[in-house]
């Protein structure tokens, strides 16, 4: 695989899109794009603002339309909120031009990635992990669906699991290829 126009990382909330993405554009010499701090600097609020004063329907309306802005953006690797692949017409823009990455990450991690930030709307009530478990199960398919390179996060650090991304971008060398395919039998 040659590097590509632009990457796009999905999966759940937790799974690491925003810290991965920008470790990522960096290595790769990408422009790092995260979809929920742009909706933020452009409405001038949080998202728990905006999930208050206008539902998440009025969140996912600017989220359409921010990835139809950020589908052109070459160079570029873009993380998007977890619940991006929701509607279809979003994954036909995530498609575009994209190489898109499906961080893989079990309930437990995300629980314990999550537990402390307040700025999920969706996870501020009394069992989020069933939240998560909920989304899990709705979402999963259409992450997996989307899919080009679908990578584990659990018990690797964040620099691990960049290196073995961009191993997978950019198989150069025959010992590049060589520790992709070891990677692969480890269900990377
Ligand atoms: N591979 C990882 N291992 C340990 N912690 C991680 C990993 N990836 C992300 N984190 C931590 O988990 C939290 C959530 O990460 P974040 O990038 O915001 O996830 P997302 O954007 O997918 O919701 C952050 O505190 C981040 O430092
Ligand atoms: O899963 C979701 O529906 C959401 C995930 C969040 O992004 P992260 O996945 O980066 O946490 C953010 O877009 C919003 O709170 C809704
Ligand atoms: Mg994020």
């Amino acid at each position: 695989m040659s590097l590509p126009k632009r990457v796009v990382l999905v999966g759940p909330m937790g799974a690491g899109k925003s810290t991965i993405g920008r470790m990522l554009a960096k290595e790769l010499g990408y422009r790092f794009l995260d979809s929920d701090r742009i909706i933020e600097e452009r409405c001038g609020a949080n998202i728990p603002w905006i999930f208050d004063v206008e539902g998440e329907e009025g969140f996912r309306q600017r989220e359409t339309a921010m990835l139809e802005e950020l589908a052109s953006e070459a160079k570029t690797v873009l993380a998007t909120g977890g619940g991006a692949v929701m509607r279809p017409e979003n994954r036909q823009l995530l498609k575009q031009d994209a190489v898109v990455v499906y961080l893989k990450t079990s309930i437990e991690q995300q629980v314990e990635r999550t537990r402390k930030d307040r700025n999920r709307p969706l996870l501020q009530n009394d069992d989020p992990e069933a939240v998560l478990r909920k989304l899990f199960s709705i979402r999963d398919p259409l992450y997996s669906q989307l899919a080009d390179i679908t990578m584990h996060t659990d018990r690797k650090s964040p620099r691990l699991v960049v290196r073995q991304l961009v191993n997978r971008m950019k198989p150069r060398t025959p010992r590049h290829k060589r520790q992709v395919r070891k990677e692969g039998r480890n269900h990377v």
